[in-house]
């Protein structure tokens, strides 16, 4: 259970952009050293369609968050228009750039374009936003690791992880169900032992389902609709929702709340992740995290991209003499390769 020591918890409140800037901090050496390696700098793709503002922010917000960490930040800005097939051809384009190691493509797409196929085009290999089928059927089964899982459910387990909250043999409860947030979260957690349960708009009683759970991941979209009584004395809880209210004084006329009512619940939570500063923050850095594993195994030559082939051969070939160097090149491409994947690893922690 959180206390005054747990790391990232001060008053209760569980400090997400600062857990958020540590893992930049560790994104940025994580950089320095592929560039050193290997000349080159991670680069992700960022596709926007149409002209909706709050995706406008979120694109914006991640190219500066690419800058900050020095990942080469690539755009595609269609106009609402665009039809589908200047969509998949872009999403093509960025497949077989060789300096593009992640694609997103900003959800939702305008209503004339259809989302899974866009998903399904976007090659496995640089799909940092896990929502492939492949990445995601790849998270349901037992034995099978994804190349990539979706961002936010990853930032809800690792700040989890970070202020030491044990999941195994816990009790979970998952509010939403939709393939971004709420079902990948549900099945990291069942990975990690968890039990849970996924409540969605037709559960009954989702408020016993809330009362019995030692974690909470709130990611419904209904401002506040989480009340302080349903939570268990103790209870670590991740709010994900992002609900604009109308609030005349603030500039912008709204605020921003999350699906849980934060006063109430922080008196009986052990935590609480606040809106915004909470969960926020984490998709950010975690599709920085997503980016630069993937552009690690692109350098390495250890993923099935064509371009990665290619590349990895290409370094071989500029070799002087392949066999004096290979066993050197070999020791630190294996040290940054074990390196790179330790810190992928979620760890796995003991104390509550
Ligand atoms: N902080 C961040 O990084 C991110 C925040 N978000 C925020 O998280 C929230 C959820 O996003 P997203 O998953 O995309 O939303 P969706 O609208 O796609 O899914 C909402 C889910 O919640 C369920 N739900 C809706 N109303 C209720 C209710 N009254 N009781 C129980 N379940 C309900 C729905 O059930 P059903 O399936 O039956 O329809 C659905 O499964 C939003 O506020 C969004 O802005 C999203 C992504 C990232
Ligand atoms: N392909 C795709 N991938 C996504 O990951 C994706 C998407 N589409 N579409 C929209 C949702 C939403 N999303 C958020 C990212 C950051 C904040 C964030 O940083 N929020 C700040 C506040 C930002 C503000 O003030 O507006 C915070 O909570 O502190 C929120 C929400 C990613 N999404």
């Amino acid at each position: 259970m959180a206390d005054s020591s747990t790391p990232f918890v001060s008053d209760k409140i569980l400090d997400g952009k600062a857990v958020a800037a540590q893992i930049r901090a560790e994104v940025a050496a994580t950089v320095n050293l592929l560039k050193d390696k290997h000349g080159k700098a991670p680069g992700l793709a960022v596709v926007i369609v149409g002209e909706r503002k709050d995706s406008q922010t979120y694109v914006r917000m991640k190219k500066k968050a690419c800058e900050e960490v020095g990942i080469a930040s690539f755009g595609a800005d269609l106009p609402e228009t665009a039809t589908q097939q200047e969509v998949l051809d872009t999403v093509a384009q960025l497949n077989a750039d060789p300096n593009v190691h992640g694609i997103l493509v900003q959800l939702p797409l305008p209503k004339h374009i259809d989302e899974q196929l866009v998903l399904a085009a976007i090659s496995v290999d640089k799909d940092v936003d896990g929502f492939h089928p492949l990445n995601m059927g790849r998270l349901c089964m037992k034995g099978r690791e994804p190349l990539f899982v979706p961002c936010t459910p990853l930032g809800c387990i690792e700040l989890l992880d970070r202020t030491n909250t044990q999941i195994s043999g816990r009790r979970a409860a998952v509010i939403g169900r939709s393939n971004i947030v709420g079902m990948p979260v549900a099945l990291l957690l069942i990975k990690r032992n968890a039990t849970v349960t996924l409540c969605h708009s037709a559960t009954q009683n989702m408020e016993q389902v809330v009362r019995e759970a030692d974690i909470v991941i709130a990611a419904a979209g209904q401002a506040e609709m989480i009340k302080g009584s349903w939570i268990k004395p103790g209870a670590v809880v991740i709010d994900v929702g992002t609900n604009p209210v109308d609030d005349a004084t603030k500039k912008a006329g709204y605020r921003l709340v999350g699906d849980c009512a934060f006063e109430e619940c922080k008196e009986n939570a052990a935590a609480i992740t606040p809106v915004p500063g909470g969960v926020g923050p984490m998709t950010i850095a975690m599709l920085l995290k997503n980016t630069v594993n993937s552009a690690a195994r692109f350098f390495d030559g250890t993923c099935t991209h064509p371009a990665a082939q290619q590349q990895a051969s290409a370094a071989a070939a500029a070799l002087p003499s392949w066999s004096t160097l290979a066993l050197g090149t070999l020791a630190t491409a294996t040290a940054l390769q074990a390196a790179v994947k330790a810190w992928g690893r979620t760890p796995s922690r003991g104390r509550s």
